[in-house]
């Protein structure tokens, strides 16, 4: 007979009482998905909890899955969901917020179904940066942050990961209405510009346009 980890069902139960609001932010390698999540943050009042920086954060640990998640990291590679939802589970626990943009996941069908089924989280909506291949590709190689996996071999897994992996988890959410897409190739201004639409509720856009109305 299996064993059940109390642990984990304890972070599942409190988590499930905290209600938190999701919505995941999807694209390209290299589309501005962090730049991006950094402006809502600030204007929004969101977290943003990057599964990628969560990954790398968990590498420098020291954790038993350090070397795992490493080697995974550098072939552009998928890591297992089990691994990914534990420390996207504790960041949202951990915060006192309850609005998440979770940036770079679900990043295939295993990665949104494994979260649906452990955290019965539906995201709020899908936020989706559309870039250029080319386009994203020089931003990668000039990106100087010193990421394993900002070379061209790199990049070149992860572009082909993110068309046969991660498109079909975007297109299961299209479908489902809940995808909301963006121009990500336009200077990082006029991307938040066209973020903000989104963000900005509904309310607030008439109420703007009733007072702009009335000053003319
Ligand atoms: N609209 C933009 N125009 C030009 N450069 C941009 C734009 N948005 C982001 N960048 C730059 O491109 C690089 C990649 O951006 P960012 O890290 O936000 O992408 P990302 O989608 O989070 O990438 P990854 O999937 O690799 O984490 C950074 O150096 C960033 O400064
Ligand atoms: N759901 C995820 C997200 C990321 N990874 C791994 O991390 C790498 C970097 O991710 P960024 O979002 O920071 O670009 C990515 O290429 C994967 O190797 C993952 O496994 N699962
Ligand atoms: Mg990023």
């Amino acid at each position: 007979m299996g064993t059940v980890d109390i642990a984990d069902m304890d972070i599942t139960a409190r988590l499930a009482e905290k209600k938190p609001k999701v919505v995941f932010v999807l694209g390209g390698p290299g589309s501005g998905k962090g730049t991006q999540c950094a402006n809502i943050v600030e204007h929004f009042h969101y977290t943003h909890l990057s599964a990628g920086d969560l990954l790398r954060a968990e590498i420098k640990s020291g954790s038993e899955n350090g070397t795992m998640i490493q080697n995974m990291i550098k072939e552009g590679k998928i890591v297992p969901s089990e691994v990914t939802i534990k420390l996207l589970q504790k960041a949202m626990l951990e915060s006192v917020n309850d609005k998440f943009l979770i940036d770079g996941f679900p990043r295939n069908e295993e990665n949104r179904a494994a979260f649906e089924a452990v955290t019965k989280i539906k995201p709020e909506f899908v936020l989706v940066f559309n870039c250029p291949e080319e386009e994203m590709e020089r931003r990668l190689l000039s990106r100087n942050q010193g990421r394993e996996d900002d070379n061209i071999e790199t990049v070149r897994k992860r572009f082909k990961v993110f068309l046969e992996s991660s498109l079909p988890v975007i297109e299961y959410y299209k479908a489902k209405g809940k995808v909301r897409e963006i121009d990500a190739a336009k200077p990082v201004g006029e991307v938040f510009e066209a973020v903000k639409v989104i963000f900005t509720p509904e309310a607030e856009k008439i109420v703007f346009g009733f007072i702009t109305t009335e000053k003319r």
